[in-house]
């Protein structure tokens, strides 16, 4: 995972400082985002922490006056009264406020992460590792978002030991040290349990991810429906089963070493405590000692426990923090987004020597790639399937890795550029084109990254893509919501090929790339698509990738691919009357 810097918290100071910066963060991102609920949380829980240790001293107190009559024990009885449902409020106003920040944060949280992800290249996209984390940290969203909180009860419960343990004292001095000694064992078992599960994270969200795509192929429209025909789909529900049992298994595992570590917690954290009830009691306290204190080492138990558990949350959510801190910061914030405009003004691009070879194997897919295209020019890459057209775009692209060449436009090397100032002279349509399923208007505008454009330039989009037709018949023109998903407006095949060239031309870049653009489009409208591209082929670059003969005849230059190299390169006819590899693979056409 090259693109994503590791903070080295694991390596420089281990799982307590990475919790401490990733509390540190969790605290400043509620400030930021809803500082006056977090006030709030605050206030609430300090006052909690610190009912537990009012109570002992009331019940010693009225304990000590009960048998002097009604006037006497009335105050601390209705003392005792009024802390009791004081805590009840408190635990309800805490729950109430803990869920107002987690929803909001974790709305943050989402946001940041989607924008992360809307910035990221189509290298970082391809990503295993990356798409990994990306899967673990929406996963995590909820945890993430839960973290501030979770900051607050463990300092909340500490303070409750803490005053517990002072209230105690008085009685028993050394049930008072057991008190907040007890606290240390649920500490270390929970802190560990919390390792364990970070351990998993990654690996389980792995395994989540397969099994969400598996389920998408399912219920995915296009996939779906292939595989109802083939009467397939319960084949992949197995495959989702199957993931689905993988990462099962990897919780299981850590639910196992969980249970151990409670058992051994909860044994230490009881002795502790028995310790101290035996201290009240061998220390010869009074019958309201022994009472408050018995409450008091109560009380303890609840407060270590839950002080335990906060932490071990606290240090479990901390490495998902951390994570989502990685994953944003792999990407250049949304102040760098400058170099994504789009670079319409292209006279010239160079390729010179372009060469890739995919991981793992032993011939180069791109051999020597070398290409020279001037502004106006309409140039054809062809070859058999697997010849290496894609990775020849993707090579001039930068979207693969080169392990040599160089490619640049109007004389600079766009070796130092970024991917998205490079992407910015590319106008792509390759064939896995998107289908959105959003209204036409917002389908057409993603063409551009900023998503400006006025009704006119829409509307003379989808006619150069000749789909302006089609649309102008439905009721709500640009405004029409399309696909079956969310009851829009169907489309076939072509015109949602048609609506991705309409991005293309609403995109106005310097060269096109256009991978098989009429590849679902019918002979005719074909005619009119290629026409077009002809017409309005002089303000720029055009490099179409095609299989079909006939569409290469008014191209200026076509590149014949075999094996990754170019064997030949020539004009439409000249390139049949050679009789070599372009003859052979269109004869037949
Ligand atoms: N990501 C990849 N990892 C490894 N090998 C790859 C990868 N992508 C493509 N290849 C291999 O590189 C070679 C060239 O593939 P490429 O996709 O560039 O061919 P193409 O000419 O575009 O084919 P088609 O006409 O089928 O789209 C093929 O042998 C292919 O198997």
């Amino acid at each position: 995972m090259n693109d994503v810097p590791d903070d080295g918290d694991h390596h420089r100071g281990g799982a307590a400082w990475a919790a401490l910066r990733s509390s540190a963060f969790a605290i400043g991102q509620a400030w930021r985002w809803t500082p006056g609920w977090l006030i709030k949380l605050i206030i609430v829980q300090l006052l909690a922490a610190i009912t537990p240790a009012g109570q002992v001293v009331v019940v010693a107190w009225l304990v000590r006056v009960a048998a002097d009559g009604f006037a006497a024990y009335l105050l601390p009885l209705l003392l005792l009264c009024a802390l009791i449902g004081l805590s009840q409020v408190l635990g309800d106003l805490s729950r109430m406020t803990d869920q107002r920040i987690r929803n909001r944060l974790r709305r943050r949280y989402q946001d940041q992460l989607m924008r992360a992800i809307a910035r990221m290249s189509p290298q970082q996209l391809a990503d295993e590792q990356l798409s990994s984390l990306i899967q673990a940290c929406r996963g995590a969203l909820f945890d993430i978002g839960r973290l501030v909180v979770q900051v607050i009860t463990a300092v909340a419960a500490v303070i409750t030991a803490v005053s517990l343990c002072a209230s105690v004292w008085v009685i028993s001095p050394i049930a008072g040290i057991l008190v907040v000694a007890a606290l240390l064992p649920s500490l270390m078992i929970f802190g560990w349990q919390a390792a364990m599960q970070d351990r998993a994270f990654v690996p389980v969200a792995r395994w989540q991810r397969r099994t969400d795509y598996r389920v998408e192929q399912l219920i995915g429209q296009r996939s779906a429906t292939e595989l109802a025909t083939l009467g397939s789909g319960h084949q992949v529900a197995e495959l989702a089963d199957e993931g689905q049992q993988q990462a099962d298994r990897l919780i299981d595992r850590i639910l196992v070493l969980l249970t151990r570590g409670d058992l051994v917690g909860a044994a230490t954290t009881a002795g502790l405590l028995a310790a101290a009830l035996a201290g009240i009691l061998a220390g010869g306290a009074g019958g309201a000692g022994v009472s408050a204190g018995i409450l008091g080492v109560l009380a303890g138990l609840t407060a270590t426990r839950g002080a335990g558990f906060a932490y071990g949350d606290l240090m479990a959510i901390a490495p998902k923090v951390g994570a989502f801190r990685r994953l944003v910061g792999a990407v250049p914030g949304a102040a760098d987004r400058s170099d994504q405009q789009v670079v319409g003004d292209v006279a010239t691009m160079e390729a010179d020597d372009l060469t890739v070879t995919y991981p793992g194997a032993v011939h180069p897919a791109l051999d020597g790639f070398s290409i020279r295209v001037e502004r106006g020019r309409i140039i054809a890459l062809v070859g058999a399937n697997g010849a290496g057209k894609t990775t020849a775009v993707n090579a001039l692209l930068g979207t693969v890795d080169c392990d040599r060449g160089t490619v640049c436009i109007d004389g600079t090397d766009l070796a130092g550029t970024t991917s998205a100032g490079r992407l910015a002279h590319f106008g792509l349509l390759t064939q896995e084109f998107g289908r959105y399923e959003f209204t036409v208007d917002q389908s057409v505008r993603l063409g551009r990254p900023d998503g400006v454009a006025s009704e006119e330039e829409v509307w003379a989009a989808l006619d150069s893509a000749h789909l302006a037709d089609r649309i102008r018949e439905l009721p709500d023109g640009l405004h029409t919501q399309l696909g079956p998903q969310f009851g829009g407006v169907g489309l076939s095949g072509g015109q949602w090929q048609r609506l991705a060239l309409a991005r293309i031309y609403l995109r106005g870049a310097g060269i096109w790339v256009l991978d098989e653009p009429t590849s679902a489009i019918d002979a005719e409208a074909e005619q009119q698509i290629f026409a077009e591209l002809q017409r309005t082929k002089a303000d720029r670059i055009t490099i179409v990738v095609s299989h079909r003969a006939w569409t290469l005849k008014g191209m200026d230059r076509i590149y014949v691919l075999d094996g990754g190299r170019v064997v030949e390169q020539g004009g439409y006819e000249e390139l049949l009357a050679a009789r070599g590899r372009f003859a052979e693979i269109f004869s037949e056409q």
